[in-house]
């Protein structure tokens, strides 16, 4: 136990430079938003690291030019996106005050210059096909109403701030904090700079994919703009907006989600994802299509995984698309008949934080070639390049760290729940050095959502939990995602339910494999993940110690505090808290707090407002109250992305192992 304890303090200087440590996070770096020139022969992505003076992650863009060479291009930039005939890349670059603007390079030239001049920073900048404009969103005030009218102040004088009036729905989001009174618009700028044109109007948010028509005459884009709109989050419509007379019109109409439109070459055909909103926790997210009009929607694709990012490929004859399955991100292509092709595995640009699944950003070229970013639990995002089914991983921006590491090793396994019939995945991450005749502690790690899905991707948290000598469960229990829509229902109005088993018999498993010592279990969780991690403290003593980051304690007070209020209680509850109080509480972790034994702490940042930190305050006055072993861990300044900054991440990871170690 001494051994275990001195292991598996994180704050003391090891002596093994083998193993992955804390400080190795901020060597760490990662590809993205891979970008393939319209002829395929070169590749702009940005290379993200993290700067350890100011605790972030920040990104430069760089290249593989045609002849292969990985050559750096501009410093402090996001979005590269390449002009229509591959001659200049736009880009979000810093100006001479350090606002964002819209930037172009000109590549025969080298040359480049802001576009704009804007007060806020543009996102989803898009190219004309004609190569004269680009489209991109941009917030703007909306008309400011004063409500009380308050003397003026003496020149000079130090006055409090004035107070704050809130009137709408959507308050507070989280990350983003108390939000302005401002709505996302599209713009449209030439591609020689100038003054930006607004196309869209009125008090609503317009964002996600842009697409043009081919004759560069009208944009798609998808919006939610019914009349209260706050109080249907789920139902954003395509609109068609006309650049001649800004006019706009809805080209969908149903009850639920639509978006990410795409247009096929010959603009004939026009595809979009989205559902029939039935009010279910998880519904799979459809490919559809339509004719240009509007008219002849029909689906393309029967299929069970949730579909995102369509694109028209010429080449490929049909839209290539992303989705995730059993935990693996894929890219695939569907012909105008419906035949599906999978094309790549393991897309994905995790770096540090928990081994969520998720899909890079792809894109195409002319001659097919498909630019993306790779990852498995061994390797953070690469940015790879598939030509014809050959797969090439081009760059290798860990090997100077991880070649001359010894990492904790994953391997899968799947076993039948207790439960029902269900067969449930998981991996475990045995510690570097792993000797299958020794007894190791076992830490159970529970994913959030909780309509999401783990998977084979890197995690530096893990990693770091394995590099203390432990070996690391993670599991997607039913209400996981990637596993069809059926599978996520399973906790319909039902969570914390039978994943609890799901848990628990992969606990039981992996005891099975004879390495884990069965008195040295622990449990952590985030989120999602922490609202199961109090349910099990609040079902079994068999953990030694647990740690429930930043949890839903009490769904009653969750559902009328948290950012997405408008949400939960629709898709998650069968209604209104004080409708069905009974319902809420009999599945909140609180209901369970009299059982507890289990030393917990809490981990929570004192900025979230998706789970807001009065939960975990709720949850330690409980344990306190029942003189239960307890802590309360907050995190200032942080909002539900607990560990978005690095030295986030190695307090959060120190404090867990730490609690660990002290409970023996
Ligand atoms: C705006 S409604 C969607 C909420 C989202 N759930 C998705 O299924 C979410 O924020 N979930 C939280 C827990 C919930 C508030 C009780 C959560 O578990 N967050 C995860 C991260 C995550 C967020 C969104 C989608 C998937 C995972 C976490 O922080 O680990």
């Amino acid at each position: 136990q001494k051994q275990l304890s001195e292991d598996t303090d994180q704050t003391a200087k090891s002596t093994n430079d083998s193993l992955f440590q804390p400080k190795d996070i901020f060597q760490l770096e990662f590809a993205s938003d891979a970008q393939i020139s319209p002829d395929g022969s070169t590749i702009v992505y940005r290379r993200n690291w993290f700067d350890i003076m100011n605790d972030r992650s920040v990104g430069d863009l760089w290249m593989i030019n045609a002849a292969g060479k990985h050559l750096p291009m501009i410093e402090s930039a996001t979005s590269p996106r390449w002009s229509p005939d591959g001659t200049r890349l736009a880009y979000v670059g810093l100006d001479r005050n350090g606002k964002r603007q819209l930037f172009c390079h000109w590549f025969a030239e080298d040359r480049s210059t802001a576009l704009t001049h804007l007060t806020e920073s543009p996102s989803g900048i898009t190219w004309s096909p004609d190569g004269k404009q680009i489209a991109f969103f941009m917030s703007v005030a909306a008309k400011a109403k004063p409500f009380a009218t308050l003397p003026a102040k003496p020149k000079g004088a130090k006055w409090a701030d004035p107070p704050k009036m809130i009137t709408k729905l959507r308050y507070r989001s989280d990350g983003a904090g108390f939000l302005p009174d401002k709505f996302s618009h599209l713009f449209v700028v030439s591609a020689d700079g100038g003054s930006p044109r607004q196309l869209t109007t009125g008090d609503f948010n317009h964002n996600g994919t842009v697409a043009w028509t081919s004759d560069s005459k009208e944009i798609l884009i998808s919006a939610n703009r019914h009349e209260d709109h706050e109080y249907q989050p789920n139902n954003s419509e395509i609109y068609r907006v006309r650049l001649a007379d800004r006019s706009i019109t809805a080209v969908t109409d149903r009850v639920g989600p639509d978006g990410s439109p795409a247009i096929s070459d010959d603009g004939k055909t026009i595809a979009f994802v989205g559902y029939d909103d039935k009010f279910l926790g998880n519904q799979t997210q459809t490919l559809y299509v339509m004719d240009s009009d509007g008219g002849n929607k029909r689906k393309l694709l029967e299929f069970d995984r949730s579909v995102g990012s369509p694109k028209w490929s010429n080449f490929h004859k049909g839209f290539l698309f992303t989705y995730v399955d059993q935990g693996n991100a894929k890219l695939a292509v569907v012909s105008l008949d419906g035949e599906m092709k999978k094309l790549a595995d393991n897309l994905g640009s995790n770096c540090i934080g928990r081994p969520y699944a998720g899909p890079s950003s792809f894109t195409v070229a002319d001659n097919g070639a498909i630019a993306f970013c790779v990852t498995t639990p061994m390797m953070p995002g690469e940015l790879a390049r598939l030509d014809e089914g050959d797969l090439q991983v081009l760059t290798h921006l860990n090997n100077d760290l991880l070649e001359h590491k010894v990492l904790g090793e994953v391997t899968e396994q799947r076993f039948p729940s207790s439960a029902g019939e269900l067969e449930i995945q998981s991996w475990i991450m045995v510690p570097p050095n792993f000797d299958p005749s020794k007894k190791y502690p076992l830490i159970l790690e529970i994913h959030g959502g909780p309509f999401a899905a783990y998977g084979d991707v890197f995690s530096a948290e893990l990693q770091l939990m394995a590099s203390a000598g432990y070996v690391v469960l993670y599991v997607n229990p039913r209400g996981s995602t990637s596993y069809g829509q059926d599978f996520a229902n399973e906790i319909h109005h039902n969570y914390p339910g039978q994943d609890y088993d799901d848990l628990m018999s992969a606990v039981d498993t992996v005891i099975a494999n004879g390495y884990v010592d069965k008195d040295r279990l622990y449990v952590t969780g985030g989120s999602g993940g922490g609202v199961l991690t109090a349910w099990i403290i609040g079902s079994t003593n068999r953990f030694k110690a647990a740690v429930v980051a930043k949890p839903v304690i009490n769904w009653y007070s969750f559902a009328l505090t948290s950012d997405a209020y408008n949400f939960f209680y629709k898709y998650w509850f069968p209604g209104l808290p004080w409708d069905h109080t009974e319902h809420y509480m009999k599945r909140s972790p609180i209901s369970k707090v009299g059982n507890v034994e289990t030393p917990t702490m809490l981990l929570t940042g004192e900025a979230d407002y998706r789970t807001p930190i009065s939960e975990s305050e709720q949850y330690y006055q409980a344990l306190k109250l029942r003189k239960i072993d307890a802590a309360m861990v907050r995190i200032p300044g942080a909002s539900h992305g607990i560990a978005a900054r690095p030295s986030h991440l190695l307090a959060k990871v120190a404090y867990i192992l730490k609690w660990f170690a002290t409970h023996p």
